[in-house]
């Protein structure tokens, strides 16, 4: 049964990529090792032992894919800029064939009326970077303005809307906290120092943009929804702290001027003391948001679980996608309105949201994907009703347009509105691909 929805006229429709998950050729063209390049091949690092090498051949096959891009009735599409192609040191003599690429997708996705949305920053730091100490470094902050100015430059005129840094909590998190994506550190006294950097670098970034930029510049982070697994005073002081470890860490900072409290009982003494010119910089102001959102966590109090001490309470009851992330399309709506309540009108945009199932093969040319089909449906009936409850929402990218490389669990995650054969680098759209289609020529009226 479908709902009638209305979706303002000028609403952006669009899907996202990142460039290390989709280029492959990672040292082409003068192009030098990324972190990720090299994080690969760390024994174990990543699901079956796969790389970037090659991915889904985009950095060859490009102008086919923006073909695609057109077949599919896409009115934008969000790329992540590689840096080690672009700067191959991380900083000083740029190369020209790696602004080449970019100026060319750019031009022939503006050829084809689909909006370019560029991503400065999706985690594949230069290694010359990464061996400086990467984001723990506070010159970090310094070599990514460098970068974006560049990119500003290169690209005026021919792209309207910038992001600075795709999620930087997963960069922290992951790479700092956790250890699971580079550097693979687990420092607690570190993770905040990087955390604080990436936010200079996007100040610092968005006041260059200022300077000499054209259009419009936000920041992207992902934002997962804390429900506590009872009314307890634990199980809330916890709900509390994983809210503001995830989701506030850099939205105070960047909307409100001043981190949540609760990341100094987090993280203890390691816990740094900021100049307060910092927290100045990082506040410059941005002309709209984008939110990454995938699902919820239900999270209790576990002392076990240091510095957190909160844990995530399985849904066992509730469907769940392939990356074991419950399917909540009403965390999407609460997130909406909690932007909204929290840090004003900014305009909003779902630059992720998709999921991952163990979809079949492709036969005759068709791969029917009913369960993100329902996926896509009710988060968009979700959105709608942000929207109707006054969420700023100016547009939607699917994660992705096509299976890519999935990080740690290489590409034995498929997120793909198109199925991607890594044999042949075969394309075949997915039932989900024809579903969105409809969704963007009916402005949202087919879902
Ligand atoms: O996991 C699907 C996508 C990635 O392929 C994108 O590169 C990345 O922007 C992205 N972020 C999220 C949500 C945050 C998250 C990241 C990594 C692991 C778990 C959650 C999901 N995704």
């Amino acid at each position: 049964m479908t709902h009638k929805l209305q979706f303002p006229a000028d609403f952006i429709w669009g899907v996202a990529t990142s460039a290390y998950q989709i280029e492959g050729s990672p040292l082409a063209d003068g192009a030098a090792p990324s972190n990720w390049h090299r994080f690969c091949r760390v024994p174990g690092a990543v699901l079956n032992g796969d790389t970037g090498d090659i991915a889904c051949d985009h950095y060859r096959r490009w102008a086919d894919d923006v073909k695609l891009m057109k077949e599919l009735g896409l009115k934008a599409y969000r790329f992540s800029i590689a840096w080690s192609r672009i700067l191959p040191n991380g900083q000083g003599k740029p190369n020209e064939k790696g602004l080449d690429f970019y100026r060319n997708l750019v031009d022939a996705l503006v050829a084809n009326d689909i909006e370019p949305f560029v991503t400065l920053h999706h985690w594949d730091l230069p290694i010359a970077l990464d061996d400086l100490g990467g984001w723990a470094n506070r010159d970090a902050a310094h070599w990514f303005a460098d970068y974006a100015h560049l990119m500003f430059r290169t690209l005026e005129g021919r792209v309207q809307h910038w992001t600075t840094l795709n999620e930087p909590w997963v960069i922290m998190d992951a790479g700092y906290m956790h250890g699971v994506h580079p550097p693979g550190l687990r420092s607690l006294e570190k993770a905040p120092v990087a955390a604080h950097n990436l936010l200079r670098g996007h100040g610092l970034a968005v006041q260059a943009f200022r300077a000499d930029g054209k259009g419009q510049i936000g920041l992207v982070v992902n934002l997962e929804p804390k429900y506590a697994a009872s009314n307890g005073p634990e199980d809330a002081a916890a709900l509390a702290r994983a809210h503001a470890y995830m989701n506030r860490q850099f939205l105070d900072p960047v909307f409100l001027g001043a981190y949540p409290d609760e990341l100094a009982e987090i993280f203890g003494h390691d816990w740094p003391r900021f100049p307060e010119d910092d927290l100045k910089l990082i506040r410059e102001p941005i002309d709209f948001l984008g939110i990454n959102y995938y699902t919820r966590s239900v999270v209790r109090s576990d002392p076990t679980a240091a510095p957190l001490c909160a844990s995530p309470v399985a849904q066992t009851g509730a469907e769940h996608t392939e990356m074991k992330w419950e399917v909540f399309p009403a965390g999407l709506k609460s997130c909406l309105l909690w932007v909204k309540r929290r840090y004003g009108d900014i305009p909003l945009y779902i630059t992720e949201n998709g999921a991952a199932f163990a979809d079949p093969e492709p036969k005759n040319g068709r791969l029917e994907d009913p369960r993100r089909v329902d996926y896509f449906r009710t988060h968009l009936r979700a959105a709608h009703e942000a929207l109707q409850q006054g969420a700023n929402l100016k547009g939607y990218f699917a994660w992705s347009l096509v299976d890519n490389f999935e990080w740690s669990c290489g590409f034995a995650r498929r997120f793909g509105l198109v199925h991607v054969d890594y044999a042949t680098q075969k394309r075949t759209p997915k039932d989900s691909a024809s579903f969105y289609r409809q969704v963007i020529e009916s402005n949202g009226e087919e879902i």
